[in-house]
């Protein structure tokens, strides 16, 4: 599977549809948030599934275990390929949000990519998530190295804060598509680099040459 994981942020289904057209050759996975899950939810799931691509349901459970659990077992009806839950959460909750048969991957936000944190608190919630089950982790590109050597290569690392070059933005712990996959990244998550290009197909194009290349 493609480590490219385009975040759908935008609120129009047929500005979704017409992404998914264009990059569908770069990208196996589409990410879907809350700002269009909340106008067209299993309609928007449908449409990609239709589209032959893989959806990543990105709601961030943080609620009570049992409240996660049944929210997780929706998502599993879904077809969904994986989904989000906070670290911080705790560990009945995530062992709440594991404790679903046949479920979709979960992946648990260790520091959000627009907080400045040092690496030890990234480790100290990887280390929990893998402890309690869950599959990987969303993290910033700067911990990939730590959370492989400490959680291991099967461990998912998810990283969002992709940028092609310097910018001023929310994103405060950032890299490059190829220095993200160089330290081990098993997703690279991009949005704005690839969805506010003047031509999205030609930027996931370039960034998918750019990790194809070793
Ligand atoms: O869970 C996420 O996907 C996520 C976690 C995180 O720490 N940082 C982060 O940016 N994201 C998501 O990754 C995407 C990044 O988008 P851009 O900053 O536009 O490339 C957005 O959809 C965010 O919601």
């Amino acid at each position: 599977m493609n480590k490219i994981i385009l975040a759908l942020d935008v609120c129009d289904f047929k500005k979704a549809e017409k992404l998914i057209r264009e990059t569908s050759s770069y990208v196996d996975v589409y990410k879907v948030g809350p700002m269009l899950f909340l106008r067209f939810g299993r309609e928007v799931v449908k449409m990609i599934k239709d589209s032959g691509k893989e959806v990543f349901l990105d709601l961030k459970f943080h609620d009570i275990p049992a409240t996660v659990k049944r929210s997780i077992e929706s998502a599993k009806e879904l077809g969904v390929f994986s989904l989000t839950v906070h670290s911080t959460g705790g560990e009945e909750m995530l062992k709440a949000a594991t404790s679903v048969e046949n479920r979709p991957r979960i992946w648990a936000v260790t520091v959000l990519t627009s907080q400045i944190t040092v690496p030890q608190e990234v480790i100290k919630r990887a280390k929990l998530a893998k402890t309690c089950g869950i599959d990987g982790v969303i993290s910033s590109p700067l911990e990939i190295g730590l959370i492989k050597k400490e959680c291991g290569k099967e461990f998912n690392v998810v990283t969002p804060g992709i940028r092609l070059a310097k910018t001023d933005d929310d994103q405060k712990r950032v890299s490059t598509p190829e220095a993200a996959v160089k330290e081990g990244a098993d997703f690279i998550v991009v949005g704005r680099p690839i969805l506010e290009a003047v031509n999205p197909a030609e930027a996931a194009k370039s960034i998918y040459g750019s990790i194809m290349k070793d």
